[in-house]
């Protein structure tokens, strides 16, 4: 009886005699022919994988190279000419941010004074990106050109500071928002403070160095209580991500200027509002629901008392911050070295009169001459704080900040602008 072997050998019958030797010799070689095989096969994968990846990296950087919306020659002169300055005594300011609300404003302040001016904006769609884009177009017509770019894109800042030795950068690319950040935390981190770490190694390796005047934020007060808010108070208990990452920007632009010699001055910005701003900040928003006959959303406090906030008007925060810049004193730094000490300023830019949202509400109603649609809810747990007070004194001696727009008249400016901007025709004046 054959053996199974046997019948699985090819059969040449009656001729061909099975040497068991021969067979098993068969057998290894079998074996290891396809071993080879299925070496050879994964050594052709190997291969297949590795040109795979090469060519991915080779198109990633060749997109780069090609598809970057800024470098080359062309480019540079017309970030050169953007920060050209045309007064005597002028100063070249990068501005990140520059697409952002109060970016595009102190842009043009800066411009319109005879400072060289660069703007940087990565463009994200946080809010609608078409408004970035129009505030970018009023921007260019103004001589004020706006780089796409991140302010994590290390090589383009570094780009950025070799074509233009900039005097100042005022440093407001920022992931804004303070409900936001339960959505989005990592956008935060991103932006507030990669992005701010990213912008100080240049700032600080950068010859002559710049000063550094930034954004940071009314938020860092967080849960305290005792009113006004004074930038000599501690500031330990921010209430949502946003505020914490504010708060670490000021840590972080304090070893700046302690290890580098980097001139800094941070603003606590408190709720600014005006024409051509955000669309996530409640004031817009109203305005847009109340307009389409859509339900608001008012937060009250614990025991139902009304939220306040110190809303300032944006003419006024562009004031600070040119002011700002003017007093800003001279960074010491070096190659990257310090060579004495530098001013490390903060600074509160409010109103110093908060109003309720429910009256903020009220005047808006007036200038629309539309009746909203209310919703009273408690405030969710989500970051709000329940008021926000500026002290301004500091600001108003260095700075010579004097806030002269209530909430009323700042109001009655967005809302013309607003119903401009969205093509909405007036048949009555303004209340
Ligand atoms: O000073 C700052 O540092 C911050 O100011 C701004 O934050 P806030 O003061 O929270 O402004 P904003 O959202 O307009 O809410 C205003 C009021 O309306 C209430 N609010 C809000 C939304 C809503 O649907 N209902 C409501 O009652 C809400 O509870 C609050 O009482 C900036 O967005 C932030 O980026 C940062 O710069």
């Amino acid at each position: 009886m054959p053996s199974l072997q046997d019948e699985l050998l090819p059969s040449t019958p009656g001729k061909f005699k099975i040497d068991h030797r021969v067979s098993h010799h068969r057998q290894l070689h079998r074996c290891f022919s396809s071993t080879s095989t299925m070496f050879l096969w994964a050594l052709f994968l190997i291969a297949l994988t590795a040109s795979y990846l090469s060519f991915q990296s080779f198109i990633n950087t060749g997109n780069r190279y090609f598809a970057a919306s800024w470098g080359g020659i062309q480019w540079e002169s017309q970030v050169r000419s953007s920060a050209q300055i045309r007064r005597s005594g002028g100063m070249s300011v990068l501005v990140t941010g520059a697409a952002g609300f109060v970016g595009t404003h102190v842009s043009l302040a800066l411009k319109k004074r005879g400072d060289g001016v660069v703007g940087l904006d990565n463009f994200n769609n946080y809010y609608d990106p078409s408004l970035k884009k129009a505030r970018k177009a009023l921007l260019q017509n103004q001589g004020v050109l706006v780089v796409e770019g991140d302010i994590n894109d290390s090589r383009l800042l570094a780009k950025l500071f070799d074509v233009v030795p900039f005097t100042h950068v005022m440093h407001l690319a920022a992931q804004a928002g303070v409900r936001y950040a339960m959505e989005n935390p990592n956008s935060y981190v991103h932006s507030n403070i990669a992005g701010l770490v990213t912008l100080l190694e240049t700032c600080k390796s950068a010859d002559p160095q710049p000063a550094v005047v930034w954004a940071s934020s009314s938020s860092v007060y967080g849960l305290n209580e005792k009113v006004p808010f004074s930038e000599l108070d501690v500031t330990d208990q921010p209430a949502s991500l946003y505020a914490a990452t504010k708060k670490a920007g000021e840590e972080i632009t304090h070893t700046y200027n302690h290890i580098y010699g980097l001139s800094i001055t941070g603003l606590r910005f408190f709720t600014v509002y005006g024409p051509w701003g955000r669309p996530d900040m409640a004031y817009f928003s109203f305005t847009r629901n109340i307009l389409q006959g859509k339900p608001i959303t008012i937060y009250r406090g614990k025991e139902q008392v009304d939220l306040a906030r110190d809303f300032t008007y944006i003419d006024d925060i562009v004031k600070g911050c040119v002011g700002s810049l003017d007093t800003s004193g001279k960074s010491t730094g070096s190659g990257g070295k310090k060579k004495g000490p530098a001013p490390y300023r903060i600074f509160n830019l409010g109103n110093t009169s908060p109003v309720t949202v429910p009256t903020l509400v009220n005047i808006l109603e007036g200038h629309l001459q539309v009746k909203a649609k209310r919703k009273l809810v408690d405030m969710p747990g989500n970051g709000d704080v329940p008021f926000t007070h500026a002290n301004i004194s500091l600001a108003r001696q260095e700075l010579g900040y004097k806030p002269t727009t209530d909430l009323q008249t700042g109001l009655k400016k967005f809302v013309k602008w607003y119903l401009s901007y969205y093509g909405y025709h007036q048949s009555k004046p303004l209340n």
